[in-house]
Formats: structure tokens, sequence, C-alpha cells
């Protein structure tokens, strides 16, 4: 069988699913979610010029003198409270006790804070000890938003200050795709759940957990975990019960050739359409992707290692297109730092970190155990990228590192 190339498959898997229609979700439920359409400030923050002190607002050319010597002395004419509206506007050798986010008077062009300050007592006056430039102060209408001014694109990720922003235009709704219903089973005769005894022979199942926390991370709701021995019965009735549950359905296990690896026959009989099967990847080189029914369905390998590194290449894209999104991931160079042998026809990403050493080279560590295991995956902060059409990378030489961190999230269908 001749394998897909990573980039072709990885496009071809995107026809199993096409993002949902977009729904108006309270501000709090969307959070972790993607901006379904770009957020255009519908009003000016803020919506008239404030003071930005505590203090005195003034006319600034009544200050211009003005030393600590020989203060200006200023008439106290109104009190002006955040939320409240001024009562009269400035008259030359006036001054309005204003404090922080109050609007200004008209005839009002600065503010004095009230360190550089002193109230005359008794007499409703306010000696100034220092000049007020003109806007000294002022936070002018439209500062920090302006009316009609674009501020979030289409596929922004939602985060807490995303929220803040939203609420600060007086909104209570924002406009998200809502997260898809995934279903996960497990297939193998060795497997036996965390909690209960296991011989020597036989597995502690670990996937589902695996699969399920990667699935939320991917900002999907995980709606059934189920388990299956391999027999086609067994297998064919899950399928069915899982298909109907959920948008995407994750099977791990019984992906590749042995004689009781049965998951794509099973899902063959029942109809479904591949539009990936097998992938010239390591690990992950099972890896299948089909539509049953409205389904998507990935099938996964069964080691945990292959089927964390499955997932991110073609569950975990299936999951952001649901919600409106792809993502895009920073891609630098770095040196390996030992020499690797590999199959040659496969891409290999291997999990490790970055680090800048002092001759000012970034290097990636990869770790050379456990790559069956999620365990290589711990603290991992991206993917070394061995290109097919080589097996053998020195020390030293430079390779695409795929990082987690800061991915950028684009809209796949522009609004
Ligand atoms: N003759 C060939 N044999 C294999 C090939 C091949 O091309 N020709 N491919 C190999 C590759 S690559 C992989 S990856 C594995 C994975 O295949 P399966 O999806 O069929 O996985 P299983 O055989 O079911 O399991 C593999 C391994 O992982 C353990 N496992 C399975 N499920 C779980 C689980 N839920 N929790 C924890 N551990 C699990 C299982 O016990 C096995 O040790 O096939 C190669 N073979
Ligand atoms: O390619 Mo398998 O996917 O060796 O781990």
């Amino acid at each position: 069988m001749s394998l897909t190339s990573l980039a072709t498959a990885r496009r071809a898997a995107l026809g199993a699913l096409s993002p949902a229609p977009p729904e108006p979700v309270p501000l709090l439920d969307a959070l972790g979610r993607f901006l379904a359409r770009e957020l255009v400030a519908s009003r000016s923050v803020p919506g008239c010029p404030v003071s930005a002190m505590d203090g005195y607002a003034v006319r600034a050319e009544d200050t211009t003198h003005a030393t600590r010597e020989q203060p200006a002395r200023l008439r106290v004419t109104d009190t002006i409270y955040a939320g409240h509206l001024p009562s009269r506007s400035l008259q030359p050798g006036d001054a309005a006790r204003i404090f922080t986010g109050a609007p200004l008077p008209s005839g009002a062009t600065a503010v004095v804070r009230q360190e550089v300050t002193r109230p005359v007592t008794d007499n409703g006056a306010v000696d100034i000890f220092v000049p007020a430039p003109r806007g000294k102060d002022i936070r002018s209408e439209g500062e920090e938003l302006l009316v009609g001014t674009p501020l979030l694109r289409a596929g922004q990720r939602i985060d807490a200050s995303v929220l803040g922003v939203i609420a600060s235009l007086g909104e209570t709704r924002v406009l998200v795709r809502p997260p898809p219903h995934v279903a996960v089973l497990a297939t193998g005769d060795e497997l036996v759940p965390p909690g209960q005894p296991a011989l020597p022979h036989q597995v502690y199942e670990s996937n589902l957990v695996l699969i399920s926390a990667l699935a939320r991370e991917a900002g999907a709701e995980v709606v059934a975990r189920e388990r299956a021995g391999d027999d086609d019965d067994m297998l064919r009735l899950a399928l069915l019960r899982l298909v109907d549950r959920a948008q995407v359905l994750i099977t791990t296990g019984g992906a590749s050739v042995g004689d009781k690896d049965r998951v794509k026959r099973v899902l063959t009989t029942l109809g479904a359409t591949f539009l990936v099967d097998g992938v010239a990847l390591k690990p992950g080189k099972p890896v299948a992707v089909a539509r049953l029914g409205t389904t998507a369905v990935v099938v996964l390998p069964g080691t945990p290692g292959a089927a964390l590194v499955a997932f991110d290449q073609f569950a975990r894209p299936l999951l952001l297109r649901a919600q409106g999104v792809s993502e895009e991931r920073q891609r630098v160079r770095a040196r390996l730092d030992g020499e690797q042998h590999k199959q040659a026809g496969l891409t290999y990403l291997l999990g490790g970190t970055l680090e800048t050493r002092e001759d000012g080279n970034v290097w990636t560590r990869l770790r050379e155990k456990g790559g069956g295991h999620a365990l290589r995956h711990i603290g991992a902060e991206g993917f070394a990228l061995l290109p097919p059409g080589r097996a053998d990378f020195a020390e030293g030489e430079l390779v695409d590192f795929e990082r987690f961190d800061h991915p950028r999230y684009v809209p796949v269908e522009p609004e």
C-alpha cells in the first residue's frame, strides 16, 4: 500500500466535516471559543472627555503662571463624580472638583491632580501650584476605542481580555460556533479500565482519558466514552451507538493490519467513506479519517504516543474546523541535539523542547525513549519535523520545529 503524504492527507481529512452555524452565547460561555465574525467598536470608549485623575478640572490658561509660592487661586463651582453630569460650565477663574472617570464640564481644558493643589478653607476656592498644559490628565472621547474601528478579527480565540473588551461595548452575548460533540471508543481485548486489577498480559486502558483531554483542549465537548473488545459484533454495535451521539467519533486501537485490527473493516461494512487511510507519518501511520452518515470518524492507532500525534494532526484540525477556524503554528529552525535515524518514506513528528545555547543557536532536545507512550510528550513545546526523503540526520542539523504555543487561528470561511 502506498501511503499518502502528511500534507495531502491533512487536506483530504478536512472534507469530513463542515463548520457549525454560529450562535450568540452569553459572554462567559464563550471562553476558549472563537469569534465567528469580526468585532467592530459599536461605541467610543470613553464616550465623552473624562478626567484621568482625582483633582480639579480647570481652564488651562488660568494656571499658566501657577507656582508653589504664587499659586493660581480658582473658585470651586461644581463637584463632578464618575457617572454624574456636570451642573455648569467653567467660566474664567473657575475650577470644578472632579474624580477619575467623571465627565469634564464644558470650558475645561485640563485636569490638575489634587496632590499639587490645596483647598482654601471656608471660601470654596482652591490653590493650584503648577501650570496645567491643555489636555493634561484628560482622556479624550474615543481615546481607547473609537466607534467603527475594527477591534478583533474573526477566528480570534476568546480569552478573558477579549471578553472584557466585548462587555465594555455593552454586549452580553457573542457570536461563536458551538463546541463539537465528540465520542471516544477505545478498542482492544487486552484493555482493563484503571481502578481494576490487571494481569501482566493485560494493559491499562489510558486512551479514553488521553483522547478526551486532547478533545477538550481543542474546544470539544466529550459526550460519550466507551470500551469495546476486538469483536466485529461488539464493534459494530458500539460504533452505531456512538455515531448517533456525536459529530466526531474518535476510535483508538485495531487500526493496523493484524487479524484483530477490525475497526476499519467494520466501518467499511457499515458504509463509511474513507477520506484518509494510512499516512506516511510516524508515529501515527495507521490513522484513518472517514464519514459515516453525517459523523466524521477518526481512527487512531492504539499505541498512546501514536494516538496522541495522529490526534494532533487529524482530529484536532477537524474539531477546530467545526468551530470555524484553522490553526497556524509558528515554525522555527532548530538544531537536533543528537543524530536521528528514520524510515526514509515517512515524515516523523518528534515531541521535543527548545533551548537557546550560548552560541546563540536554537537546539531541540528530543526524547529518545518512550516513543510509544504519552510520556514522550510531557512538557513538549512542539514537534521537530523530520521530512520524508531521507533516513539519517546528523547531530546539529537544522530542522523545522513546530511550536505549540501562541498559534494563530484563522477563519475557515471569511464571514
Ligand atoms: N505488520 C504490521 N504491524 C503493525 C504495523 C504495520 O504497518 N504492519 N503498524 C504498526 C504501527 S505503526 C502501529 S502505531 C501499531 C498500532 O496499531 P493498532 O491501532 O492496531 O493498535 P493496537 O494493536 O490495538 O495497539 C497497539 C498497542 O497500544 C496498546 N493500546 C491500545 N489501545 C490502548 C488503550 N486504549 N490504552 C492503552 N494502551 C493501548 C496496545 O495494548 C498495544 O500495545 O501497529 C503496528 N503494527
Ligand atoms: O507509526 Mo506507529 O504509528 O509506529 O506508532
